[in-house]
């Protein structure tokens, strides 16, 4: 049962009832046993991936002045820029450039609302002259991802046995959603000090849909016994993977996976990518739902066997905080500086001693 490589299923499958239910075992397999499966002919257009593609070397060469003035560190919503190596991961600091951004929202909190709910807010975007259509076509790729993330969800659903909107009570009327986004640069050993672009590490909520933005190899995933598997760009997918959230309220059926992200070796070119990190309600305890699977179902899981330590660090808060506030937290650990800036009781509560010179990402 142990991967060597992650399967590559096919969407349009879900055209017809007999292929449909092809589909559905394959992502029954792929949750269970792997945590991660690439998403072929995805309901994107060829022509949504290839501008957005486009758009990214540019936005990264931007002059230093213009990526400084939308500095994560003026954002209490944590959307902006973050220069190289300000992140860690596991001790050691993650070789990348990224500027955080989320789907469309205004922010709905108050003074005396709980400080989590203000976590979600609008973007910061380059002047639309430097990058003229950027905004516009990131927009329109983050709600096509979107709504698929929706889509997809109920699948999941499916595939584990349950009815198809079995997941849906973790999210809240979509028009008062948030899911975020980067977009990263991994720039080469010529000019990193070290091949850790992003250190071992699970994701936090519910489904990840990654865009690998150039043709590099370098992500990489843990498989059932702890060896590190190649997931290689393949054109016009996605690559979907599951958070510790998920991972949570299916019992373990749908498995977070460990990954992380090699940085480009000498003479290659930058490596870039678009994950998109789907989120559920700001309010939920994810300990409050329990869901009830087959029997058959959990049996697959227990056939799985046991699963070897993997290099990653747990989500522990999960549990009992609202799951907006455990994102907070997250965000809190790897960004202090704009933590201090603008939520300083947090900030004191995991930073006693004052700032440190990097965050703890996982
Ligand atoms: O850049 C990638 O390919 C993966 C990034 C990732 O795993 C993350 O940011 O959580
Ligand atoms: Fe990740």
């Amino acid at each position: 049962m142990n991967f060597q490589s992650v399967p590559i299923l096919d969407y349009s499958l879900l055209s017809n009832s007999e292929s449909r239910s092809i589909f559905i075992e394959q992502l029954r397999h792929a949750l269970i046993n792997v945590g991660f499966l690439y998403l072929k002919n995805p309901p994107v257009t060829d022509e949504t991936f290839d501008s957005l593609v486009a758009y990214i070397p540019r936005v990264f060469a931007l002059p230093q002045e213009a990526k400084d003035a939308i500095a994560m560190t003026n954002s209490p919503h944590f959307l902006g820029y973050s220069k190289l190596g300000v992140e860690r991961t596991k001790g050691a600091s993650d070789q990348r450039e990224q500027f955080d951004f989320a789907t469309p929202l205004e922010s709905e909190w108050k003074e005396g609302d709980p400080e989590h709910l203000r976590l979600w807010g609008p973007s910061q975007w380059p002047k639309e002259n430097d990058v003229p259509g950027f905004k516009d076509t990131l927009n329109l790729y983050l709600t096509q991802v979107a709504d698929l993330s929706y889509e997809f969800i109920g699948l999941v659903a499916e595939a584990l046995g349950l009815p198809r909107d079995g997941l849906d009570q973790f999210y809240d009327a979509h028009e008062k959603m948030q899911h975020r986004a980067k977009i990263v640069k991994y720039p080469t050993l010529d000019e990193v000090s070290s091949d850790q672009g992003v250190g071992p590490h699970f994701d936090g909520g519910f489904l990840t849909f990654l865009l690998q933005a150039s043709d590099h190899p370098g992500l990489q995933v843990q498989n059932l016994s702890g060896q590190w598997i190649d997931v290689p760009p393949v054109p016009h997918t996605f690559v979907i993977n599951i958070g510790k959230g998920l991972e949570g309220v299916t019992q373990g059926l749908a498995r977070a996976t460990s990954h992380r992200v090699l940085s480009p070796p000498r003479g290659a070119t930058p490596r870039y990518s678009v994950p998109f990190f789907q989120n559920i309600g700001q309010d939920l305890r994810l300990s409050d739902k329990v869901l009830q699977f087959p029997p058959e179902v959990l049996q697959l899981r227990d056939s799985r066997g046991d699963v070897a330590a993997t290099d990653s660090v747990n989500f522990s808060e999960y549990d009992r905080e609202p799951s907006g506030l455990v994102q907070l937290i997250g965000r809190v650990k790897s960004h202090p500086d704009v933590a201090q800036r603008h939520y300083p009781n947090l900030f004191h509560r995991f930073f006693p001693q004052g700032l440190p010179a990097q965050g703890e990402a996982y």
